[in-house]
C-alpha cells in the first residue's frame, strides 16, 4: 500500500478484474491517458506505447490538443483514441488512469474559466469514480500553481501556498487544489490508489504554437523575427522541464509506492529576461527584446524544491536549458514553415 504519512489509507483498493488472474489472460497492462492528445500527454503516449505489454487509451476532447499529435499511433492494434470530454463520465475498463486532462496555458483556462473548474473538479470526480469502479491506480497532473505566488523559496511539497481564490486565474490554481482534495478523499474513505504530480513549467516539442506560454511564445517569435516579449518585470522567474525528463518523472510515480504529492520539476531558475537572452542567442540573436504588459496575479518567483523525487523516484532531471530549447526548434520550424537560413 502506498504510503503519505499521516494520509495512509485505511481501506484497500477495489479488486482488479477476476480475469487478471486467469489463465490465458493476455498480461496487457490497459492504461487510460486524459488529455493525451495534449503536449505532455502525447509524449507520455508515445513512450507508454514503447511497451509492448501496454495498450494505451487516450480520451480528449481536443479543445488545446490535436490528432496530430498521435498521428503515428492511429490504428496502431494497442492504441484507442477516443473523443470524449472528461466532465461526462467515461465507461472504459483500464488498470492504470493518467489524468491530464486539462488546458493548461494561462491564455487557454482563462478563456472560459467556467469550464476549466469543472474540467477540474467534475472531470477529476468522473476518472476517480472510474478508478474506483474498475480498481485502477490514478495519477493526477497537478501544478506548481497549487504554491500561488509563493511566499517560501524553494516550493517544497508540505507548503500550504499563497493563492488568491477569486483572481482570474483561481479557476485552474483553485480547480487544481480541490482535484488534489478529491483524489486524498477517494484514497481515504475508497482506498483507491492515487499519485499526485505537482509539475513546475515544462517545454518541448508539440507545444502549441502561439498557446501565449513563455517558451513557445519567445521560440515561435525568435523564428519570425518578432520582438521576443517579455511580461514586466522581466525579473520574475521560472524552473523549465524538458518533456521527456518529465515524462519519466511522471512514469516513475505512477509505478512507485508513493502517493505524492510529488514536485516534478527542473530546479534550474530564469528570470524571464534571462530566458529570452537564451532563446536569442540560441535561436536568432538579431531578434529584439521587448518588455510588454503583465496579467494579474502572476507569481513573482518559482523553483521546485526536488528532494522527494530524488529520494523517493530516484528521479531527476538530465536535460539543461540551454540543451532543450534547441530540440524545440526544427519542430516549430516546420510547423511554421520557415526553414533554416
Ligand atoms: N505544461 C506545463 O508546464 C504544465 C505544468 C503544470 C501542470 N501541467 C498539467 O499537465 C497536464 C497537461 O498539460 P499540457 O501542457 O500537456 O497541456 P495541453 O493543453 O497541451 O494538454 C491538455 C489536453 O487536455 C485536453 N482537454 C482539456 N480539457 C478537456 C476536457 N474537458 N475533456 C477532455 N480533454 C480535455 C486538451 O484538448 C489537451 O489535449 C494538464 O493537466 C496541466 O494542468 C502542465
Ligand atoms: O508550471 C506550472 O505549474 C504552470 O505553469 C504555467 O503557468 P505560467 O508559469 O504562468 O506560464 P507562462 O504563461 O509560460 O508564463 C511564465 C512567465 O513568463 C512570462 N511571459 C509569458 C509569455 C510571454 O510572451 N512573455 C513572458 O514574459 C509570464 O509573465 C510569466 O511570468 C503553465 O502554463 C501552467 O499550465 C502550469 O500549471
Amino acid at each position: 500500500m502506498a504510503t503519505n504519512g499521516d494520509h495512509a489509507s485505511t481501506k484497500p483498493p477495489p479488486s482488479p478484474s477476476p480475469l487478471r488472474n486467469a489463465k490465458f489472460f493476455q498480461a496487457n497492462m490497459r492504461i487510460l491517458v486524459t488529455g493525451g492528445a495534449g503536449f505532455i500527454g502525447s509524449h507520455l503516449v508515445d513512450r507508454l506505447m514503447e511497451n509492448e505489454k501496454n495498450e494505451v487509451i487516450v480520451a480528449d476532447n481536443y479543445f488545446t490538443g490535436s490528432k496530430d499529435n498521435l498521428k503515428k499511433w492511429i490504428g496502431h492494434p494497442r492504441f484507442e483514441l477516443i473523443r470524449h470530454d472528461v466532465t461526462e463520465p467515461l465507461l472504459v475498463e483500464v488498470d492504470q488512469i493518467y489524468h491530464l486532462a486539462c488546458p493548461a496555458s494561462p491564455i487557454f483556462y482563462k478563456y472560459n474559466p467556467v469550464k476549466t473548474i469543472k474540467t477540474n473538479v467534475i472531470g477529476t470526480l468522473n476518472m476517480l469514480g472510474l478508478a474506483k469502479r474498475v480498481g485502477a491506480r490514478i495519477l493526477l497532473t497537478s501544478t506548481s500553481e497549487v504554491y500561488g505566488d509563493p511566499l517560501i523559496h524553494p516550493q517544497v511539497e508540505s507548503y500550504w501556498g499563497n493563492v488568491n481564490p477569486i483572481g482570474v486565474r483561481s479557476c485552474y490554481d483553485e480547480g487544481k487544489r480541490v482535484a488534489e482534495t478529491l483524489m486524498f478523499d477517494y484514497h481515504r474513505q475508497h482506498g483507491i490508489e492515487i499519485r499526485i504530480a505537482r509539475i513546475f513549467n515544462t517545454y518541448g516539442p508539440r507545444m502549441n504554437i502561439d498557446d501565449g506560454r513563455v517558451v513557445s511564445n519567445f521560440i515561435a517569435q525568435a523564428i519570425r523575427n518578432d520582438p521576443l516579449t517579455v511580461q514586466s518585470p522581466g525579473t520574475q522567474t521560472r524552473s523549465f522541464c524538458y518533456v521527456s525528463d518529465m515524462v519519466d518523472g511522471l512514469i516513475r510515480l505512477m509505478e512507485g509506492d508513493n502517493t505524492g504529492p510529488i514536485n516534478i520539476g527542473n530546479p534550474g531558475e530564469f528570470t524571464m529576461i534571462e530566458l529570452a537572452e537564451n532563446v536569442k542567442e540560441l535561436i536568432n540573436p538579431k531578434v529584439e527584446i521587448k518588455m510588454v504588459e503583465n496579467t494579474p496575479d502572476d507569481p513573482r518567483q518559482r523553483k521546485p524544491d526536488i528532494s522527494k523525487a530524488k529520494e523517493l523516484l530516484g528521479w531527476e532531471p538530465k536535460v539543461k536549458l540551454r540543451d532543450g530549447l534547441p530540440l524545440m526548434e526544427d519542430d516549430f520550424r516546420t510547423r511554421l514553415g520557415v526553414p533554416r537560413n
